[in-house]
């Protein structure tokens, strides 16, 4: 079975406050108790199981550090993360000595709010280990897929073609109870449409030429796990209609069957496709949109966090180094320099390849720019012409050093110029002149 849901519990008397926690909250996949006054929460705080608190300080009748000092009196009190107004700081800090978790003070971000509840609900030492990168935006996207993991709801993943989609929805699985059970893992694009609802439903004997046997399709065989269906919106309108089904009454019928059977697991997708557009312009059921995005996590590209390319080159280098049986030591600073300035259409899916042909191919103990980016080498007789001026190569590896300063800053402009020991407005001039795409 899937895991319950997270379940939060709210003390706040503001309703348009309390609303939009709710309602943010639910989507995230918790279950919130809301409470409008502290002496309500503290009948129900301590005879049920919640992940966490997030409570106002203000409210109309006890004080929220009343209802915590009562509810930390329990036993496996849950964390608190309190509310509060400007002026009600001192008290804040006065409740984190006394045992808090965190706070947050109004008006907070909705995102890093989202974040600190994500860590202290997280059990000790788990989540500190990066798994799918360093960046912050990527750290950020691992968070959500722990928060997520713990919650059954249908979650779709976006972004570019080689950004990792599935091995985030193999991440989210990892993650969760049903880790042991099966991820099934279907690309709608890479099966003909004539196939596929058989390969993902199943089929029953005889239910068409050639079907000899009973087949057990995806759904099936996930049980209790994940069925992924990667490129959905490539799925013909008869299946988003039995997609439709499989996610409001949770069953299917195998092709040629007439017994519905349960559908037991958790469904996960992803696109690159530009759904509302399809959604739009009617290729793509609204109500089946709708209820495949309940939460939509987003895959960012590798330009986006260039800090995760050096991370992501040593990770497959210690990876296929030991598989490809290579002589070659490492990566040479001046080809993390080139891959740093690359743009990486691709993405992680090209950044491997480069990776795996340089260590197959390379010649010499380092990999070198040349290996990665075989096509930017001059041929022998075009070299006199590409060779480039003096100027141009400056401007290069001056581009090159500001991408490097900027991907150990985490793309932190001030503190990139204090490292080039440059000003603030002197690197945001270089940074355009040079086609960095950056606006102050
Ligand atoms: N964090 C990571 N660490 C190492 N390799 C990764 C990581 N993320 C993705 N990859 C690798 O990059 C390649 C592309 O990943 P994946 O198939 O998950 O991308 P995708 O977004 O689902 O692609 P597509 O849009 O083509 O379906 C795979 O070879 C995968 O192993």
């Amino acid at each position: 079975m899937s895991p319950d849901p997270v379940r939060i519990g709210l003390v706040e008397d503001d309703p348009i406050m309390g609303e939009s926690l709710v309602q943010r909250l639910t989507l995230e996949g918790m279950a919130v108790k809301w409470w409008q006054a502290g002496q309500a929460a503290l009948g129900e705080i301590a005879g049920h199981r919640f992940e966490a608190i997030i409570c106002d300080i203000r409210l109309p009748d006890v004080t929220g550090e009343a209802v915590f000092r009562e509810a930390a009196r329990g036993a496996n009190a849950p964390p608190f993360l309190f509310i509060t107004a400007h002026g009600d700081i001192d008290q804040a800090v006065r409740l984190m000595r006394a045992g808090a978790a965190d706070y947050v003070t109004k008006p907070f971000d909705m995102e890093d709010f989202l974040a600190r509840l994500g860590d202290l609900m997280r059990p000790p030492g788990d989540g500190d280990q990066a798994a799918l990168g360093v960046s912050p935006a990527i750290r950020e996207t691992e968070r959500l897929l722990r928060r997520l993991a713990r919650v059954s709801s249908t979650v779709l993943i976006t972004g570019e073609t080689g950004t990792g989609k599935e091995v985030a929805a193999r991440f989210l699985h990892a993650m969760s109870e049903a880790a042991a059970a099966p991820f099934m893992a279907v690309n709608c694009a890479a099966i003909p449409a004539d196939l596929l609802e058989s390969e993902v439903f199943g089929h029953e004997k005889g239910a068409f030429t050639g079907a000899t046997q009973r087949h057990l399709g995806y759904a099936e065989r996930a049980g209790t796990g994940v069925l992924f269906l990667d490129e959905i919106g490539e799925l013909r309108p008869e299946l988003q209609a039995k997609l439709l089904r499989l996610i409001e009454d949770r069953s299917f019928n195998r092709v040629g069957g007439e017994q519905p059977l349960q559908f037991n697991g958790r469904l996960v997708t992803a696109t690159n496709a530009d759904l509302p557009r399809r959604v739009a312009a009617g290729s793509f059921r609204e109500d089946l949109y709708y209820r495949i995005n309940v939460v939509a996590v987003r895959m960012p590209p590798l330009r986006e966090r260039r800090e995760d390319i050096p991370w992501l080159m040593e990770r497959v280098f210690a990876e296929l180094a030991g598989r490809l049986a290579t002589q070659t030591s490492g990566i040479s600073a001046l080809a993390e320099e080139a891959a740093l300035a690359h743009s990486w259409p691709g993405n992680i899916r090209e950044l491997r390849n480069r990776m795996e042909r340089a260590i197959a191919l390379g010649m010499g103990p380092w990999i070198m720019p040349g290996d990665l980016f075989p096509e930017q080498v001059p041929s022998r007789h075009e070299d006199a012409h590409q060779l480039g001026s003096l100027e141009e190569a400056r401007l290069d590896a001056e581009k090159r050093h500001i991408l490097r300063a900027l991907a150990s800053t985490q793309g932190e402009v001030t503190s990139a110029a204090r490292l080039l020991g440059i000003g603030r407005t002197t690197l945001w001039e270089k940074m355009r002149r040079l086609g960095l795409g950056a606006e102050p």
